[in-house]
């Protein structure tokens, strides 16, 4: 029996139960259950440091189909802690591709399930709502996967950003750029990186915890605040660091985790969502343009609708036409924004990327 046909099981917190067959790593692994609707770029999503502390559901049929390729990636690791998957190609095809799905989640000691029926499980969360959950193929005895299960912390109240965060600071693009961008690093994407360096920015890249004092130090233009893992209302040291860049009055653009602590910052709530948004075509309208676009999204906490129109601080740029979620908001008097979506959208489509042409053009005209 081959290793993608070795059992598996997948345990959710409401005691609901699937079997299945194990692929990437053989062992056990909890996290919270998420699922993401993209039909395309696994590896993007599983190196995306946002999903670290959490197993995720791929909506689409296939994984694995067109392998991996060693630049796909947002980070240097895998960071999701599990995959579930309906169907697992062994076979992949793709010219770049260097290796398949499954060696490579093995390599990275990502435990697995394919053959699942996917299309119940994301409908069971999508009307009972996020919860923990538990993928083995080393123990099948369903009273210790309980034990196991009920020792997974909360998603809520976890600060996980400085688990992703780089250790030591490091910099991308021409030292000699016009522009200096200071990154504060929560888990961010890579490709976000990219798309300052793109437009010409020097970026200067610190650990989660670095002092604002410290990063001054490198005397940039404008700050970025990343996306990232877990709950934000827990990062105290990061929502009072956003808190003296708005008083530094430098301009300030946050994505998704970012977004959610510039909220915190001016005052605003957070709220855990019943399952969150993962995918590639969420629909949002920037309401200072009227135009609409179709987004990237990884999240699963969100900024509380009535905190923010209560607020005399901020005011919102972007909402989803889904739900009506708050997915931007500018800071009033301030030049300060930020976007719940992805704009970077890889993978995804490219609607959203006019948001770092916006934060150049601001940074410049500041300057000014
Ligand atoms: N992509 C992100 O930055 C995610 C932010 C946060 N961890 C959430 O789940 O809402």
């Amino acid at each position: 029996m081959s290793d993608t046909q070795a059992r598996a099981i997948l345990l959710l917190q409401d005691g609901t139960i699937a079997e299945g067959f194990a692929f990437g790593a053989i062992g056990t692994t909890s996290g919270e259950i998420c699922f993401n609707t993209g039909m395309t770029g696994y590896q993007e999503v599983f190196t995306d440091p946002s999903y670290y502390g959490q197993i995720v559901i791929m909506n689409a049929v296939h994984v694995g189909n067109y392998g991996v390729v060693p630049e796909d990636v947002e980070s240097d690791s895998v960071k999701v802690l599990g995959v579930i998957a309906k169907n697992l190609n062994e076979n992949y095809s793709r010219s770049k591709a260097t290796e398949s799905l499954d060696a490579y989640l093995k390599k990275n000691n990502i435990v697995s399930i394919h053959g699942v029926d996917t299309r119940a499980l994301v409908a069971h969360i999508r009307t009972k709502g996020a919860m923990n959950c538990i993928i083995s193929s080393e123990i099948f005895d369903i009273e210790e996967l309980k034990r196991r299960l009920a020792e997974t912390p909360d998603m809520s109240g976890q600060e996980l950003a400085s688990k992703v965060s780089t250790k030591k600071p490091y910099e991308l693009g021409d030292p000699n750029a016009d522009i200096k961008i200071a990154v504060l690093d929560y888990g961010t994407k890579q490709n976000i990186l990219k798309c300052m360096t793109e437009r010409g920015a020097f970026v200067k890249v610190f650990p989660a915890k670095t002092p604002l004092a410290k990063i001054k130090s490198f005397n940039p233009d404008g700050y970025f605040i990343s996306n990232g893992p877990g709950d934000p209302a827990a990062m105290d040291y990061a929502i009072d660091t956003v808190k003296e860049i708005m008083n530094e009055n430098k301009p300030m653009f946050g994505i998704c985790l970012g977004h959610q602590l510039l909220a915190l910052a001016n005052g605003i709530k957070t709220f855990k969502m019943h399952h969150g948004h993962r995918g590639l075509n969420h629909p949002v309208k920037n309401i200072i343009t009227g135009r609409s676009e179709i987004t990237t999204q990884n999240h699963g906490f969100g900024v509380d609708p009535e905190s923010v129109k209560a607020s005399d601080k901020v005011e919102i740029t972007h909402v989803n036409l889904n739900d009506h979620s708050i997915e931007g908001i500018r800071v009033k008097g301030k030049p300060a924004f930020s976007v719940q979506y992805h704009p970077e959208s890889t993978p995804g489509p490219h609607d959203s990327r006019y948001l770092f042409d916006d934060f150049i053009a601001m940074i410049k005209e500041h300057r000014q």
